[in-house]
C-alpha cells in the first residue's frame, strides 16, 4: 500500500476540455509513482483524449496537469515519458536498426545496454522492415525504444487490444516484471478489463468524460460484490443498496459497494461473489434498472 509520502508522477486538477461533441468537466485524478495504474472505460470515454491532454498534444481549456510535480508542459519531462502504441506509421520503411540511429540521440538517457538486454528478450529482428512487423511485435518495438531511453514513466495506450491471447499475457508479464524489477510507473489504458485484474496496482475509470472510481486493485476487491438471489427480494428499500440490478432467468444480479454483513439478514436467500473489473464497468454504466 502506499504510504503517506507516496509521490504522485501525474496530477489532474480540474482539467476541462470540450471536443465536437464531447467535453470532459473538471477533470482531477492521481497516478502514483512507482504502479501499474489501469485506465478503463468504454469506446468513447474519454481515454485517449485524457493521454493525449497528459502528453500536451491536445490543448486543455481549463486546469492544471502536473507530471513529476512539474507543469506538463515542460519539455524537460518529455524525456521522462515513454509512449507506447502499436501505430509505428512514421518508422514502417525502417528497420530496428535505422530507428535506434535517430532516437537514440535525441535521449540523454540512451541506454545502449538496456537496449540490448530488451532486443534480445523481445526476440525482435533489427533488420526487417518495420511494415513487415504484426501487430504486437510493434507493440514491443515501441515498449523497446520506450524502455532504452530509461522512461522513468511508461504509458500504454490499449497495448493489448487486437493481439492474441498468449502475446497479450506474455506482453502483460514483461510489464508486471518492469514495475517490479525497474520501479517503473506504468499507465495503461485498456477496454480488456481482464488484463487489469491481473496486474494493475490502482484503476481509474473514466466514463463520459467523467471519473466514476478511482480506487487500488485491494480496495475494489474488498468492497465490491455481485449479490444474486431471488426477484422478490428487490423493492424500493432493497433497490437503494445497489449500483445497478439486471434481472435474470433465476432472479436478480446486482453490483454492491460496501460491507456484506449488511445482508446477513438474508442468509441463504443471497449469494455474493467478488465483482469484476468487467462488472463494475458493467452496472456502472448501465442504463436502466
Ligand atoms: N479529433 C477529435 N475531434 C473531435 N472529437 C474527437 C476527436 N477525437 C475523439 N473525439 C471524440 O471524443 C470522444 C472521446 O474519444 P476518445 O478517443 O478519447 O475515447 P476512448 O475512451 O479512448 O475510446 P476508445 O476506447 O474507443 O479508444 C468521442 O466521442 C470522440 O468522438
Amino acid at each position: 500500500m502506499r504510504g503517506i509520502d507516496q509521490m504522485n508522477t501525474v496530477e489532474f486538477h480540474n482539467v476541462t476540455k470540450s471536443r465536437k461533441d464531447f467535453s470532459i468537466k473538471n477533470l482531477s485524478f492521481t497516478i502514483p509513482q512507482g504502479f501499474i495504474t489501469g485506465f478503463i472505460g468504454p469506446n468513447g470515454s474519454g481515454k485517449t483524449t485524457t493521454i493525449q491532454m497528459m502528453m500536451n498534444l491536445l490543448h486543455i481549456d481549463e486546469g492544471d496537469i502536473r507530471l513529476f510535480g512539474t507543469n506538463h508542459k515542460n519539455q524537460h519531462v518529455k524525456q521522462k515519458i515513454g509512449f507506447v502504441y502499436d501505430d509505428l506509421y512514421m518508422y514502417e520503411e525502417f528497420n530496428i536498426r535505422k530507428i535506434k540511429s535517430f532516437i537514440a540521440p535525441l535521449y540523454e538517457t540512451w541506454n545502449e545496454e538496456l537496449f540490448q538486454k530488451y532486443l534480445v528478450k523481445f526476440e525482435l529482428p533489427t533488420g526487417k522492415k518495420i511494415k513487415k512487423f504484426s501487430k504486437g511485435m510493434k507493440m514491443k518495438c515501441s515498449l523497446l525504444f520506450a524502455l532504452s531511453h530509461e522512461a522513468e514513466f511508461i504509458i500504454m495506450d490499449e497495448p493489448t487490444s487486437g493481439l492474441d491471447p498468449i502475446f497479450r499475457r506474455e506482453l502483460l508479464d514483461h510489464i508486471q516484471e518492469l514495475m517490479l524489477k525497474e520501479n517503473q510507473t506504468i499507465f495503461l489504458s485498456s477496454h480488456i478489463t481482464a488484463d487489469l485484474d491481473r496486474i494493475a496496482d490502482y484503476i481509474i475509470f473514466i466514463y463520459q468524460g467523467k471519473i466514476m472510481l478511482q480506487k487500488s486493485m485491494e480496495e475494489i476487491q474488498n468492497l465490491f460484490y455481485i449479490i444474486k438471489g431471488k426477484s422478490d427480494l428487490i423493492d424500493a428499500d432493497t433497490k437503494e443498496l445497489f449500483i445497478g440490478i439486471k434481472q435474470t432467468s433465476l432472479g436478480f444480479e446486482a453490483l454492491f459497494e460496501g460491507e456484506l454483513s449488511l445482508f446477513d439478514a438474508f442468509g441463504d436467500e443471497i449469494v455474493a461473489e467478488k465483482a469484476t473489473l468487467e462488472d463494475i464497468m458493467y452496472y456502472m454504466t448501465r442504463k436502466e434498472i
